[in-house]
């Protein structure tokens, strides 16, 4: 076994269906007297349903979170929140919503009590991400590491089964290079392979159901499992490629990770075959990459970027952008092979196998 480090994170999880009406018992662990919570315009009504619960221990609803976090929705939220004198976030929503809140304790230090109601899995990382000037920025601080983190499959119900289908392929994505991370240990393989494996027969049975609370209990616990990994690993090729894909050509974000994935497996599988066995492992597949593959078209996701809103002669500079830095991947970055990879993800192809 080679030598590693491990840092747990950490953090108080409460699970299961119905763990929202244990609310106000966390809130009054966590000291907080007067809570903001945040939410998408979409999603306010569950925002004022997190409201009602909290009684007067609520400051007020903040409900304009939108995707990637830009610096003014962060100021304009900050400045409620100081306004109000709220004393903790409260964020009901998927990765926007929670990016939220991290925007907030990033500059306030203010705690987070975290809702999670998509895979996305950044109520389990220290990392957060503003965006200024078109500019993505992500970084990590201890502050933005929600304190408390309720998961509720119940308000999952209502997640459109495309968009569970992508946001857990976005967990699995985790996961995945979180087995072929530098900084790879056994404590977070076996939570990668079971996240892995959870989401994968979780999937399918959204699918043929998306009101099957017992499965989607099984995605939001994969989901917790591969956001762990997120927290705790760096990660590799598929995020660079997903992070300039989404920053630099406005591709969604978890559509893209499940388009890329498989293909950025493919570019890795001979560099790292102990993380492949144990991706197919436990998607049952005999191939990792192209489980993956098959988990999502099998599903009804889109596996074309040119199906998301990129542009062929766009595949270029993507290239370039991703390789304007190096970072630690298993196979070295090949500027051919790259560019390959893009437009193999491009056409939608199913990759071959190792
Ligand atoms: N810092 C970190 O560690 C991480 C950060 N992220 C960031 O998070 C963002 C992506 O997170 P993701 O969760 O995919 O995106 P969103 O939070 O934007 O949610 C995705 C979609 O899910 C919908 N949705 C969420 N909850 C419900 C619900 N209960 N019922 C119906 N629809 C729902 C949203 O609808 P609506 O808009 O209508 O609310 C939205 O259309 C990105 O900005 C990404 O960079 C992702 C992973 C980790
Ligand atoms: O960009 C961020 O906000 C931080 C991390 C992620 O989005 C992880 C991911 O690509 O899913």
């Amino acid at each position: 076994m080679r030598a590693f480090v491990y840092s747990g994170q950490p953090g108080r999880v409460v699970f299961g269906p119905g763990t929202l009406s244990q609310l106000g018992r966390e809130i009054q662990a966590l000291g907080a007297r007067r809570a903001l919570v945040l939410s998408t315009p979409e999603q306010r009504a569950s925002a004022e349903h997190v409201a009602d619960l909290l009684g007067d221990r609520a400051a007020g609803i903040f409900d304009r979170a939108v995707m990637h976090v830009p610096i003014e929705t962060a100021r304009e939220a900050r400045e409620v929140a100081r306004t109000l004198g709220a004393d903790c976030a409260v964020a009901v929503g998927g990765g926007s919503t929670t990016g939220l809140g991290k925007a907030i304790a990033l500059d306030s230090g203010l705690p987070i009590l975290a809702i999670p109601t998509t895979y996305a899995g950044s109520e389990m990382t220290p990392i957060y991400g503003i965006t200024e000037a078109g500019m993505k920025k992500t970084g990590r601080d201890a502050k933005v590491l929600p304190r408390t983190v309720i998961y509720d499959p119940e308000l999952t119900l209502t997640l459109p089964v495309g968009l569970s289908v992508t946001s857990g392929l976005n967990a699995i994505a985790h996961a995945a290079e979180g087995l072929y991370s530098v900084e790879a240990n056994p404590v977070m393989d076996l939570m990668a392979e079971e996240g892995i494996g959870a989401l994968g027969r979780a999937l399918p049975r959204i699918r043929a159901n998306p009101a099957d609370v017992e499965a989607r209990g099984d995605a939001l616990y994969g989901a917790w499992l591969c956001g762990i990994v997120l927290g705790n690993v760096g990660m590799a090729l598929h995020h660079k490629l997903c992070h300039t894909l989404g920053g630099s050509f406005n591709l969604p974000h978890a559509e893209t990770h499940t388009v890329v994935l498989p293909h950025a497996l493919a570019y890795n599988a001979a560099a790292a075959p102990r993380a492949m066995n144990r991706i197919q492992r436990a998607l049952k597949g005999k191939d990792a990459a192209q489980a993956v593959y098959d988990l999502a078209k099998d599903n009804g996701a889109p596996v074309a970027l040119r199906d998301i809103g990129m542009k062929e002669g766009d595949l270029d500079r993507a290239c370039e952008i991703a390789l304007q830095n190096q970072y630690p991947n298993p196979r070295p970055l090949e500027k051919a092979a790259i560019r390959q990879l893009l437009q193999d993800a491009f056409d939608g192809v199913r990759p071959a196998a190792a």
